[in-house]
């Protein structure tokens, strides 16, 4: 898995080879072995160069074996061997260099690369931290802010970047292995003293001590209960404090403490599950590798309102030209306004150029007749939506997709609107949607295997984290999120505070609390969305609608409107309208004590594991649901959605994730214990799909699509 040839003389090439990515699985860490030790006693070999074949350098460890029984040479003592040797080794990056293969790149005395490969130490992204001397030869290297900031976010650099920052040596447009050739034949013969990282003295901050206390307090807030960044800054403060030596061993330890953790096992489960979802099926049978996507040049969005600006935003910044709808004179204005300090900001961030002429805005939806695809996101408003798929049915191409933003209503009635209901999906974005990462692709029964994958295609074209769900109310995403709102709710009823509530899920992970997050973006959608379903009964306090346990807490804020932050009031108190730092309220608090009084309720302590139970199992249940019906067709679309879409938290896998690590049973007996209690909620009412993979044993989640295909008795 590693091949040595003698190349332009003297210079020894060894090229790593595991397909796709060189990953550096045993086999490929024996090759290295092999070959380091032949090129180094071969007295024809005067200089050595690593590369990866195939295009890529290495993309770190093979991250499959750390699920099971690691066998084959630990990769310390082979990169201290390259180090050690006496004949110059050069690495020569293409493609990316990542995690372990970075680390190779460190061992090397030389390091060339491609312009535009991606190098990087993401392993705090996967629960664990460079283990393979990353963590001590960087800092050496870069100096430790720089290092601590690529080690602790994991982020890539371009071969460009890394060139500025000091990690390589040259950078090259032309073939970089034939680059690192001709260098590694200049270079023989020259002291390796000064290229031996693990030698240098590392540059550090004036106050040391200071330094990483102010460092660990903010890696601390920003981790919200990972602990592998906080490891990291350990790890680059023993670098920083002890010899090479002694800073690997501490490097070892730390390593240790992560590498069997359950936030590992989840971090790494979302990284196979982001892959897992891309290959998308639906139940009727059409899949991700048997689905051309149409190519899209054009698209036109309709709506120039919160959503369709970031969608607009999101497009442009993927090159695509947009032309952009807005029927309010108004509203247009403001939209362009808004899109080019969007797109200003978003292109400065990423040190690229302004995109905004691909732009196009029109007040006439005729506009739109020439585009591919179009993406409305006008107001969520069913008889307008309806009457806009008419007219887009008739205007456009006969081929062009139409595709809704819609949050929750139905994608088959809109289909149903058109003379081609197979090339209407849902694409729901979320807010902002040029900075959220997911996008949830809705196909009903009727949408061609060709609609679904050129939305996913599109996604994928804009960095965004597609995920193909079936059509229902609310989808995946927000019908989950019902339920876990409602536990909230019905908490609060039952005594706790909205602070309470909130804390127990922040200390879980969530970045905000139910309360806080519904404040933020407003009390009045969920409030429009409940009248829409008839929910809404103004000044009424009953606690019993359509049959079901129903809290009108919310309904009554926003009939006093208190709306959240931008009114200045919400579940909390706000210094002032649009203001975000939020206060427990007083007011409140004695309305929460008259209302409870009114319908007669005895306040009672709830403490944060009830919190946890009620809100999280609620809404892990519907996934349950959801997965039995198959509008999700595994586990790993529903934990994708939530961590990218809804901010649950990714050290914890995701609800299905999270699930499978308590243990099935314990959340089956948990919900069978809160039903009896409040057996007018029916979201804890166990899904029989639960019930199902409890008496199969609970399996690994891995396991869980055999048992949700298998047939099964309905009794
Ligand atoms: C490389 C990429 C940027 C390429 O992206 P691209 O979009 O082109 O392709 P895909 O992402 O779709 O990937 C294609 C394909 O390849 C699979 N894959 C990618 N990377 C890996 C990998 N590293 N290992 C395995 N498989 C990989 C991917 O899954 C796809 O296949 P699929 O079938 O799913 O479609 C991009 O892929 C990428 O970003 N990759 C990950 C890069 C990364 O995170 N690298 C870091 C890996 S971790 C690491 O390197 C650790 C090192 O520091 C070494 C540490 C040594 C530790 C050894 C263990 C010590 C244990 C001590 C504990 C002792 C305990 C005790 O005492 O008990
Ligand atoms: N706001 C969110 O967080 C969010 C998230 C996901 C999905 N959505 C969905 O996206 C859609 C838009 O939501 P929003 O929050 O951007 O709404 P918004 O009220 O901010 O904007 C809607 C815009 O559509 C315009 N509009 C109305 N009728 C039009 C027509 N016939 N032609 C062209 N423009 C027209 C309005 O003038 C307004 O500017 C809704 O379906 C909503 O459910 C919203």
């Amino acid at each position: 898995m590693a091949a040595l040839t003698r190349v332009s003389g003297s210079v020894g090439l060894i090229s790593l080879l595991n397909p796709p990515v060189n990953a550096l699985s045993a086999a490929v860490r024996q090759g290295i072995v092999d070959t380091v030790r032949r090129a180094v006693s071969d007295p024809q070999v005067k200089s050595v160069v690593i590369c990866g074949q195939n295009g890529v350098f290495c993309g770190g460890a093979d991250i499959k074996e750390f699920g099971g029984h690691m066998s084959g040479p630990p990769l310390v003592p082979i990169f201290n061997t390259i180090e050690a040797a006496d004949k110059p080794v050069v690495a020569a990056i293409e493609g990316s260099a990542l995690g372990g293969g970075l680390e190779l790149a460190l061992a090397c005395h030389y390091r060339i690369t491609q312009s535009k490969a991606r190098l990087g130490l993401p392993e705090v992204s996967l629960g664990l931290l460079p283990a393979a001397g990353g963590t001590q030869r960087l800092p050496r290297l870069i100096g430790v802010p720089a290092a601590l900031d690529l080690i602790t976010t994991g982020r890539h650099l371009t071969g460009a970047e890394a060139l500025k920052l000091g990690i390589v040596d040259q950078v090259t447009d032309q073939n970089t292995v034939e680059a690192a050739v001709k260098f590694a034949l200049s270079i023989v013969g020259q002291s390796l003293e000064s290229r031996r990282i693990s030698t240098l003295p590392c540059p550090c901050p004036a106050d040391i001590d200071a330094f990483f206390e102010g460092v660990m307090q903010r890696v601390k807030k920003s981790a919200h209960g990972a602990i592998a960044p906080v490891a990291c800054v350990q790890a680059v403060q023993a670098a920083a404090t002890l010899p090479f030596t002694q800073g690997m061993q501490r490097e070892q330890e730390l390593m240790a403490t992560l590498f069997g953790s359950g936030q590992a096992r989840a971090l790494q489960y979302c990284f196979f599950s982001q892959r897992v979802v891309s290959k998308w099926s639906s139940p009727s049978g059409s899949r991700w590798d048997t689905s051309k996507p149409k190519p899209v040049t054009k698209v036109g969005v309709i709506g120039l309102g919160t959503m369709g600006r970031g969608i607009t935003v999101a497009l442009a910044l993927a090159g695509l030209s947009v032309v952009a709808v807005e029927t309010q004179q108004q509203q247009m204005m403001a939209a362009q306004h808004a899109v080019s300090g969007m797109l200003e900001r978003t292109a400065r961030r990423r040190g690229v150029s302004l995109v905004g002429d691909q732009i196009r805005y029109s007040v006439e939806l005729e506009a739109v007749a020439d585009v591919e695809l179009v993406i409305e996101a006008v107001f969520e408003d069913m008889a307008l939506k309806e009457k806009l798929f008419k007219q887009l049915s008739t205007l456009c191409k006969a081929d062009t997709l139409l595709c809704s933003n819609t949050s929750s209503l139905d994608i088959d009635h809109l289909a149903s609107q058109t003379h081609s209901p197979q090339l209407v999906v849902g694409m729901h974005f979320f807010a902002p949607a040029h900075v959220m990462k997911l996008l949830e692709v809705v196909y009903g029964p009727r949408s061609a295997p060709q609609a679904v994958a050129t939305a996913m295609e599109l996604g994928k074209r804009m960095g965004k984290v597609s995920v193909a769900v079936g059509n229902c109310s609310g989808f995946v995403g927000n019908r989950m999120l019902m339920p876990y709102v409602e536990e909230a709710s019905f908490l609060v009823e039952e005594g706790a505070s909205p602070e309470i509530v909130d804390r127990a899920l922040e200390e879980f992970g969530f970045p905000m609390g139910v309360f806080r997050m519904s404040d933020l973006s407003g009390l009045d959608v969920g409030w429009k969305v409940r009248k829409a379903r008839g929910l809404v009964e103004p000044g009424q306090m009953s606690r019993v609608r359509q049959g079901r346990r129903y809290s009108p807490l919310g309904d009554l804020l926003c009939e006093q409107g208190r709306f959240g932050q931008k009114t200045g009031r919400g579940w909390y108190l706000y210094d002032s309208a649009g203001s975000r730092e939020a206060q427990p309220d007083p007011w409140l608090q004695s309305f929460l004590e008259e209302y409870r009084a009114r319908q007669g309720l005895v306040s009672r302590r709830i403490d944060s594991q009830e919190v946890l139970e009620r809100c999280l199992y609620a809404l892990i249940n519907e996934g349950f649901n959801i997965l039995q019906e198959g509008i999700a067709a595994g586990p790993e679309d529903i934990d994708m959605i939530y961590v990218f879409g809804y901010g649950f938290p990714r050290h914890r896998g995701g609800p299905m994730f999270y699930a499978s690590q308590v243990g099935l049973a314990q959340v089956l007996q948990r919900l069978e214990h809160y039903q009896q209690l409040h057996p007018d909620i029916p979201h804890l009412r166990p899904s029989s799909l639960l019930r199902r993979l409890v008496s199969s044993g609970s399996p690994r989640i891995q396991r869980w699509r055999e048992i949700i295909r298998m047939p099964h008795s309905s009794l």
